[in-house]
């Protein structure tokens, strides 16, 4: 079958402000008419939300990076079958806060696992469903860890708690992602305001991609 819908995913490092500007977006695409489906990685649906408390678990040290790299392909598998591809071929936009880019960027640069390897096993679970357009929020790792732990009701979990190197090299793999892929990731200063990085967005997915699509 051929996909109807929109598929929009969004990345960065923690706190750059994906939540906050996707909730709104999600708002405004509704208001417009169109059919929306807003959701994350990992979780999403009650098998991953599962994944993503044993993945983010503080207690949960002694997780092996290949363990880790493997539970973030499964609960990407099952959110994909069982809520992505269907909402997709009832021609809804689907906005997700992460997608693959994040395993590339975390456990295949970060880890050090190596991007190819991460992307052949993404590659098991996704087979070929990509985002049509991935938007990268772009803001210093340190920025971005500042803005969560000046939020009193942010828990701190297992990945936000990485030291300053590892959260380095994530930006750092996104950066390699962002020149591996030009054609799909498109940039946003995330240091703006709220109200500033949610209209650059809106720009960027609303009049350079939904309004002149057939869905
Ligand atoms: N443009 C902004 N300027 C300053 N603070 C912001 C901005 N956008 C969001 N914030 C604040 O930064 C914190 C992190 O925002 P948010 O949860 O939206 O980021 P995120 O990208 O979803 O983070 P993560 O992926 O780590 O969960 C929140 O406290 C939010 O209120
Ligand atoms: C999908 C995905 C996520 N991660 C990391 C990125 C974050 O540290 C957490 C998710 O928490 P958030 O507050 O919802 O952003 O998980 C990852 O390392 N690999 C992935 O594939």
């Amino acid at each position: 079958m051929i996909q109807k819908g929109i598929f929009i995913t969004f990345e960065g490092p923690e706190g750059a402000g994906k939540t906050t500007v996707i909730t709104e977006l999600a708002k405004r695409l509704v208001e417009e008419g169109w059919n929306v489906v807003l959701t994350r990685e990992p979780g999403g649906i009650r098998i991953a939300e599962k994944i993503r408390e044993i993945i983010l678990d503080n207690n949960h040290q002694e997780m092996d990076a290949k363990t880790e790299a493997l539970l973030y392909a499964a609960a990407r598998r099952q959110h994909l079958v069982e809520k992505v591809i269907p909402a997709l071929d009832d021609g809804f936009i689907v906005l997700c806060d992460r997608f693959v880019d994040s395993s590339l960027a975390y456990q295949g640069y970060a880890r050090g696992l190596g991007i190819d390897e991460v992307l052949l096993i993404n590659k098991f679970a996704i087979a070929n469903t990509m985002p049509d357009l991935t938007v990268f929020f772009d803001i210093d790792p340190e920025e971005g860890l500042a803005r969560i732990a000046n939020n009193s009701e942010r828990e701190q979990n297992r990945l936000d708690k990485e030291n300053i190197q590892f959260h380095r090299k994530v930006y750092e793999g996104y950066q390699e992602l962002i020149h591996r892929y030009p054609d799909r990731i498109v940039t946003t200063d995330a240091s703006l305001s709220e109200l500033e990085v949610t209209e650059n967005v809106w720009k960027i997915i609303y009049f350079q991609h939904i309004k002149y699509s057939n869905s």
